[in-house]
C-alpha cells in the first residue's frame, strides 16, 4: 500500500482517483510546520503540495521512503529540487492546469484597476456616494505591454484583443512568426516601458527578472502607466514602483503576488490608494484547483505505480554504465549552453551541438539535454528547467536541436561545441576536460581562449590597440572590481579581439556601461557561471 501526504489545502474533487486507488492510502494534514512534517513524512511515499509547504532538505532527508513530491500547480520554487534530485525523489508539477484561471485574474485585476472598483466598494459600503472620485479609463485603443509571453501570457495577449487593445510583447523566446501568428508587436522592455498604457508581467522570477521593472524604468516610463503582477513578487520593484506612483508616473498598480508573503502589516502597497492586491489568488478557482490536482494525482499514480509519467521537473535515472563516461562532462556541458546563452542576443532558433573525439563513440543525448538545460535554465529560471524537461521544453518553443558527431578533435581528445542559432547572429562556444585541469573553455566565437568557466566573467569584444587592457584594468579597479584572471584571444594584430576576465564579484549595468564608452572597445558583458 502506497502512502500519500497532502499537506496544502488541494481539491478534494481533484485528487478523488488517488483517495478511490487499493493501493493507495491518503492522508490530509494541512498546515503542519517543517518539524512536524518531518517527523512524519519517513512513512509516506508521496507528498501532494500548493505553494504554502517549504519542501525542505530537511524534510526530503527525513523522507526515506518518499518517492514523489507533486505541486499542485506551476511555480516550484517552494521545493529544494536540488536536494530532491540528489535523493532520487521525483518532483512534479502541473503547469497547465491554472493557466487560463490566472490569466483571468489578470484581466480582473487590469479592469478593477482601469475603474477603481476596490476603492469605490470600500468607500459605497462604508456610506460615501462617491461618484466624483473614480474617473476610470477604457481599455479600448490602450496599448498593452506584456512581458513573457508563455502560457499565461500568451492567454492575455489574445483576450486584450477582443477588448481592442493593441499588444506589445517582450520574451526572449518569441519569434517574429510566433508574434505574427498571435496579432502582436514584438517589442523591447524599454518600448513597451516608454509607450505601453497598461503592463503586465508573466515571467518566472529569475535573477534576470528580478526588479526587471525598478527605478530605471519608472523614469522613462509613459506618465499615467497601469501596471499588474500576478506572477511572482520581485519582478517589480515594489519600493521604486511605490515612488513612481507618488511622483505621478504610475497611475495605478494591481499586484497578486509579493516579495515577501504574506506582506507585513505595515507594507506600502496595504494603505496606498492607488495600489489593490489580492493574496495570491491568481489560481484560486474550482476549476483550476481541480484541473492541477487531477493532473499532479494523476502523475503521481504513474511513479508509484512504476508506469511513464511527464511533467517531471527533476533529474532522470540514467543507465549506469553511461553515466560513468558522460557525468564528468555534465557540468561542463550545462556551462557551455548558460555561456553561450547569456552572449546571444535574441531569440533562440537552432542549438547545435558537436561532439568530437571520444564522445563521439557514446550515446550523448543525456549529456545535450544538460546543454539545453544550461541554454533554457538563463531564460526560464533554473527552478523550472531540468535534464527531465529540458528537451521538451524545447521542443514545444519550437527549438531545433541538432547533434552532430566527428571522430577527430584536432587538439583535444574531447572537444563539445555548441552554438545557438537567433535571427540576429549565431554565437559559438567551444569546451573540453582536460586531464588534471579540469573543465577549460578553448574556444568563443572565431578566438581561441583557455578559461575555467566559474564564477563572474566579463567578456569584452575590442580591437586590438595598445593601452585597451590598461583602460579596462583600471576603469575595474577604480570601481573595486578586483581581477582575478584575465584571458586575450585575437586572430590578427590589430583586427577584432576578446578579452575573457575573471572578476571576484559581479561588476552590474553601471560597470558595464563604463566599459563600452572606453575607446576601441565595442560590447561587454556580464556572465554568471557556478
Ligand atoms: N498568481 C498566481 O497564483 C500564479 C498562478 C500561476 C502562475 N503564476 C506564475 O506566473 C508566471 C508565468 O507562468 P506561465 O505558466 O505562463 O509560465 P511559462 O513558463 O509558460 O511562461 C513564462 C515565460 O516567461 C519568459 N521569460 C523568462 N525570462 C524572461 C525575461 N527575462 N523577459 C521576458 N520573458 C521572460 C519565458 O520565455 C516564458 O515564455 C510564473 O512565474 C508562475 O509561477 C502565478
Ligand atoms: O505557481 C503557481 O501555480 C501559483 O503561484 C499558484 O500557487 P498556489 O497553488 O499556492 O495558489
Amino acid at each position: 500500500m502506497f502512502k500519500v501526504l497532502v499537506s496544502d489545502p488541494i481539491s478534494d474533487l481533484g485528487i478523488q482517483q488517488l483517495v478511490d486507488a487499493q493501493d493507495v492510502a491518503v492522508d490530509k494534514k494541512p498546515g503542519l510546520s517543517e518539524d512536524e512534517l518531518v517527523s512524519i513524512i519517513g512513512e509516506y511515499d508521496a507528498l501532494l503540495v500548493r505553494s504554502q509547504t517549504r519542501v525542505t532538505p530537511r524534510i526530503m532527508e527525513a523522507g526515506k521512503q518518499l518517492k514523489v513530491v507533486g505541486r499542485a500547480g506551476v511555480g516550484v520554487d517552494n521545493i529544494d529540487l536540488e536536494a530532491a534530485t540528489q535523493r532520487g525523489i521525483i518532483v512534479i508539477n502541473a503547469p497547465d492546469g491554472n493557466t487560463i484561471t490566472t490569466c483571468e485574474h489578470t484581466f480582473a485585476m487590469m479592469m478593477a484597476v482601469a475603474r477603481h472598483i476596490p476603492q469605490a466598494y470600500l468607500k459605497t459600503v462604508g456610506g460615501v456616494w462617491d461618484r466624483k472620485s473614480f474617473l476610470g479609463v477604457e481599455l479600448r485603443n490602450k496599448t498593452l505591454g506584456v512581458l513573457g509571453m508563455g502560457r499565461i501570457g500568451s492567454e492575455v495577449a489574445k483576450r486584450a484583443k477582443a477588448f481592442g487593445m493593441e499588444i506589445m510583447g517582450y520574451d526572449p523566446f518569441m519569434t517574429e512568426e510566433r508574434a505574427e501568428k498571435l496579432g502582436i508587436k514584438l517589442a523591447t522592455v524599454d518600448e513597451i516601458v516608454r509607450n505601453a498604457d497598461f503592463m503586465t508581467v508573466h515571467t518566472p522570477l529569475t535573477p534576470e527578472t528580478r526588479h526587471m521593472i525598478g527605478k530605471k524604468q519608472f523614469e522613462v516610463m509613459k506618465p499615467g502607466m497601469r501596471i499588474i503582477n500576478c506572477a511572482r513578487g520581485g519582478i517589480i520593484d515594489e519600493l521604486a514602483l511605490v515612488e513612481a506612483i507618488d511622483a505621478g508616473i504610475v497611475a495605478g498598480a494591481a499586484f497578486d503576488v509579493f516579495e515577501v508573503e504574506p506582506p507585513t502589516e505595515d507594507h506600502p502597497f496595504l494603505k496606498h490608494p492607488k495600489i489593490i492586491v489580492t493574496p495570491h489568488l491568481g489560481a484560486s478557482t474550482v476549476e483550476a484547483q481541480e484541473n492541477v490536482a487531477i493532473d499532479v494525482s494523476e502523475q503521481v499514480l504513474h511513479i508509484l505505480r512504476n508506469e511513464p509519467f511527464s511533467n517531471a521537473v527533476n533529474m532522470p535515472p540514467i543507465p549506469a554504465n553511461l553515466q560513468s563516461k558522460l557525468q564528468p562532462y555534465y557540468s561542463l556541458g550545462e556551462k557551455l549552453g548558460s555561456l553561450v546563452a547569456q552572449i546571444t542576443e535574441g531569440a533562440v532558433q537552432e542549438i547545435t551541438v558537436r561532439y568530437s573525439g571520444e564522445l563521439a563513440e557514446v550515446d550523448t543525448q543525456p549529456l545535450t539535454r544538460y546543454i539545453v538545460k544550461g541554454v533554457l535554465s538563463h531564460h526560464l529560471g533554473s527552478d523550472q528547467v531540468n535534464v527531465v524537461n529540458s528537451m521538451h521544453l524545447a521542443k514545444v518553443r519550437d527549438l531545433n536541436i541538432v547533434q552532430q558527431k566527428s571522430q577527430a578533435s584536432k587538439d583535444f581528445t574531447n572537444l563539445v561545441t555548441v552554438s545557438l542559432r537567433t535571427k540576429q547572429e549565431e554565437r559559438i562556444v567551444a569546451g573540453t576536460l582536460l586531464t588534471g585541469y579540469g573543465e577549460r573553455v578553448v574556444q568563443i566565437d572565431k578566438f581561441p581562449v583557455d578559461v575555467t568557466p566559474e564564477g563572474n566573467l566579463i567578456l569584452i569584444s575590442h580591437n586590438d590597440k595598445p593601452g585597451i587592457i590598461g583602460r579596462v584594468g583600471t576603469l575595474l579597479g577604480n570601481n573595486d572590481v578586483n581581477i582575478a584572471t584575465m584571458q586575450v584571444g585575437r586572430q590578427l594584430a590589430g583586427g577584432s579581439a576578446i578579452m575573457v576576465l575573471t572578476v571576484d564579484k559581479n561588476a552590474g549595468k553601471d560597470i558595464l556601461e563604463q566599459l563600452t564608452s572606453l575607446p576601441e572597445l565595442n560590447t561587454a558583458k556580464e556572465i554568471t557561471l557556478f
